[in-house]
């Protein structure tokens, strides 16, 4: 079985565009355990357009209540975040190499160029006891010197399995996410997955064995749109024509 983390950066990015509390990122998160989610995931960045500094100590504080739901707190190591991570202390930390200005994730780590740094990081999320995973691409190379790194998992960026998914090259591409998870997990790596899985393509996705891990959020928040859509407008069109 794999495990499903709700990424709620975009719950928070709704409620950001309004000034107020709504919708509610910890009630969403609340009602997502309760229905069964294995776990939530936030990645706050620098600007704090989407999850913030706050969100991740509120949900930190919540998700600690529910010992079987696990907290995925995702970003760029710089200072402040490594800071965060430390005073919250989640269950897992997700390093991934964004730039300030991303418009989001676009790429998994070049661990040719960032190995000591990684290495590094992994050995104090290590003393935290926080499980230390790395955004990578599906590239045997990377899966090596993540083991060498010695970081606990690594997490397959997905956007190009989800590009390919449905095109002639759909097989080749879910090839390169096999061979690198198989890899992986022979050098006791646990993998982890994420980026535009959706519910059209996630099923052929995790049909490669292995997968400890799926943090989703962009495609769920909106597919959770357009199926409550059609509830949401009829009881809308019933007020209106009940009007006087
Ligand atoms: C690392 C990763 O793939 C996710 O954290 C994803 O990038 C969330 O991105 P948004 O911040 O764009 O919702
Ligand atoms: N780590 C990936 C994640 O948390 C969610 O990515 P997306 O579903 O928002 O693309």
């Amino acid at each position: 079985m794999t495990a499903l983390s709700v990424n709620l950066n975009k719950i928070a990015l709704l409620r950001n565009s309004r000034g107020r509390d709504y919708p509610n990122v910890l009630q969403y998160a609340q009602k997502l355990l309760a229905m069964g989610v294995d776990g939530i995931t936030v990645h706050p960045r620098q600007d704090e357009r989407h999850a913030t500094r706050k969100d991740t100590r509120e949900l930190a504080n919540l998700i600690k209540h529910h010992p079987s739901a696990e907290f995925n707190v995702e970003g760029f190591p710089s200072e402040s975040f490594m800071a965060l991570i430390a005073e919250t202390k989640p269950d897992q930390c997700t390093l991934v190499p964004d730039g300030p200005d991303q418009l989001t994730s676009d790429h998994g780590w070049d661990l040719h160029q960032h190995a000591t740094e990684v290495t590094t990081l992994a050995q104090q999320l290590n003393h935290m006891n926080v499980r230390c995973s790395v955004f990578l691409d599906p590239d045997l190379e990377q899966v090596r010197l993540a083991a060498q790194c010695g970081v606990d998992r690594i997490e397959l960026y997905t956007e190009s399995y989800a590009q390919a998914y449905g095109q002639d090259n759909q097989h080749e591409v879910l090839a390169r996410y096999r061979e690198a998870t198989k890899l992986a997990t022979s050098l006791g790596l646990g993998v982890n997955a994420g980026h535009d899985l959706d519910l059209h393509n996630l099923k052929d996705f995790l049909t490669i064995p292995d997968i400890l891990e799926v943090s989703i959020g962009h495609a769920l928040t909106i597919e959770s749109l357009e199926m409550g859509v059609g509830q949401v407008i009829s009881r809308y069109l019933e007020i209106c024509a009940s009007a006087a």
